[in-house]
């Protein structure tokens, strides 16, 4: 029989406190060993109710598992990352968008034997981008969508004064490639960010973001040319209470991911 992996979460929030249930409910093979939050007290209430609560360690600790999934604002991104890194371990990102301007992280992993897994996320058709771009591939581009709210306090609005809380009509705020928007809006398109890695990179993948007041939901277009297909695919993801930037197929997204690293009968590249 398949050993048993542990899993560690870093941030119980919209996707890490999904995750955590959804694991402490019960997925073969994958027991939730270890979380890590801000505010400690709030995780300890969080897990109060699960069957088998996890400890809660600190970032770095969650090392100490077999995967590592972090869940946290981009701005923790480097600590976790390091830490289940260099501890060679499965490290399962949601702030991809941080990954970006680290890829010095892929080449350590090959040192310490980790493994970085991106999960599809809030995004979908990346087994057929990957399969694409193992031959020629003309361009990728995706356009992201969603309610205005959903795009708030992103630092490149800032910093070009854009107010989403006073557009009326569907205005695009953002073009230009996907390294650039990741790190203008790292809370709102880390979908780009995976797509550009299961693709053609960050600096030839092309990245529309539009405040939308007429959509409701988190809405996803990829377009892809290339020598073998042409697809077009779009999602709409309702967004989350908890938090209305993050899609609720995010943290679902990553129990299917993490599913896949013990499952016997495995579906999609
Ligand atoms: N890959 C994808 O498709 C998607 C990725 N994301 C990204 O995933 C990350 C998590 O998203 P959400 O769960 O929606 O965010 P959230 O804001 O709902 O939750 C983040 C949690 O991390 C906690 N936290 C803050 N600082 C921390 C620290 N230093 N160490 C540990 N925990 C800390 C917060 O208290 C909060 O509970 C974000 O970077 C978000 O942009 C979001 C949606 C889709
Ligand atoms: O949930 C979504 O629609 C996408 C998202 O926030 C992200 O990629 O960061």
């Amino acid at each position: 029989m398949a050993k048993e992996l542990t899993v560690g979460i870093a941030g119980l929030g919209a996707i890490g406190l999904h995750l955590a249930r959804q694991l402490d409910a019960g997925v073969q093979g994958l027991r939730l060993a270890a979380v890590s939050a801000r505010d400690l007290k709030k995780a300890q209430a969080n897990i109060a109710g699960f069957k088998t609560p996890p400890m809660v360690v600190s970032n770095a600790e969650l090392a100490a598992c077999d995967i590592v999934v972090e869940a946290a604002p981009a701005a923790a991104f480097e600590e976790i990352a390091t830490a289940a890194i260099e501890a060679g371990k499965i490290f399962v990102p949601s702030s991809v968008g941080a990954l970006l301007p680290r890829m010095h992280l892929v080449e350590r992993a090959k040192q310490t034997g980790a493994r970085i897994i991106v999960p599809t996320g809030a995004l979908l058709g990346l087994d057929a981008v990957r399969a694409a771009a193992e031959g020629a591939v003309e361009s990728v581009t995706i356009e992201t969508r969603k309610p205005p709210r959903g795009l708030e306090g992103a630092p490149y609005l800032k910093q070009h004064a854009i107010d989403v809380g006073a557009i009326t009509t569907a205005t695009r705020v953002f073009k230009g490639n996907a390294f650039d928007a990741a790190q203008g809006f790292p809370a709102n398109v880390n979908v780009a960010a995976a797509l550009a890695l299961a693709g053609i990179g960050p600096e030839r993948t092309m990245v529309e973001i539009w405040a939308d007041p007429g959509v409701t939901r988190n809405t996803h277009t990829i377009r892809v040319e290339a020598a073998a297909a042409r697809l077009t695919m779009t999602i709409e993801n309702v967004p989350s209470e908890e938090n209305p930037r993050t899609g609720k197929i995010t943290p679902l997204s990553i129990v299917a991911c993490l599913r896949g690293l013990t499952s016997t009968l495995k579906v999609g590249s």
